[in-house]
């Protein structure tokens, strides 16, 4: 049984894929915090932009095998077929890799799909996945130290990007955090990157097109 939040169609707004035609699949849950504004001051993660709570948004719910899962996303899907792209999924949440499993990742190549995720990396990740993002998070163990994107967000006190920039990721990027502070929060990260230049800078353009 898989949980998800919703099912929807846009384009990926961050990291090195933003731009791209994606279904994103949003799995419900995560390990570092309830997702209840109530517990944000206590969450091992305080400062997500997400509603992970449920079932019951656009294309969500309860899925009972991986090929109902992976039906549920290729009916998302409304890129005309071409041979030079394929259908794309990004599967985030939540935490993704609470719930995606190798069944998963199998039901979504059967139905064409090229898989990404966006993980927290404290979980192990099953085999086959074809992009992975990782965005790190303070207080946490990291155990998911290889894929593309490492996508810091920034600024975050206690992991500081040089932490980070001798694993095995593709491309290193600084992705300011939206709060109250995310004018200072960019200028830094753009400062940060022009002064580190293995470093890029991410920014979250689904917020400022208006588009989910
Ligand atoms: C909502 S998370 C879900 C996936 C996974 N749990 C993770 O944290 O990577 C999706 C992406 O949004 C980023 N993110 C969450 N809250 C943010 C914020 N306030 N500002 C900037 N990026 C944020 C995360 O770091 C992650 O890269
Ligand atoms: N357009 C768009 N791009 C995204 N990239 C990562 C997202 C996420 O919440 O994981 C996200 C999202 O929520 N919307
Ligand atoms: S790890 Fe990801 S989903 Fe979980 S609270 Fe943090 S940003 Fe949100
Ligand atoms: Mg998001």
């Amino acid at each position: 049984m898989y949980r998800v939040k919703e099912i929807f169609y846009t384009l990926q707004g961050e990291g090195s894929h933003a731009g791209r035609p994606s279904v994103f699949c949003r799995f419900t849950s995560c390990n570092l915090w309830t997702g209840w504004e109530k517990d944000r001051h206590r969450a091992i993660c305080k400062f997500c932009d997400t509603d992970f709570v449920g079932t019951d948004g656009p294309g969500g719910g309860r899925f009972r095998t991986a090929a109902d899962l992976a039906a549920a996303v290729a009916k998302t899907w409304r890129g005309q077929p071409h041979p030079r792209s394929r259908p794309y999924v990004v599967c985030t949440g939540g935490e993704p890799l609470l719930q995606l499993d190798t069944e998963a990742v199998d039901a979504l190549h059967a139905e064409g799909f090229e898989v990404a995720i966006e993980t927290n990396g404290t979980q192990h990740a099953p085999g086959g996945i074809d992009w992975i993002c990782v965005s790190p998070k303070a207080g946490t163990e990291l155990v998911l130290t290889s894929g593309q994107d490492l996508k810091l967000v920034y600024p975050q006190a206690g992991v500081e990007p040089e932490l980070f920039e001798g694993l095995d990721f593709d491309r290193f990027l600084l992705q300011p955090m939206d709060s109250e502070d995310l004018v200072a929060n960019t200028k830094a990260a753009i400062e940060y990157c022009l002064e580190h230049p293995q470093w890029q800078l991410s920014v979250q353009t689904h917020k400022t097109l208006g588009i989910r």
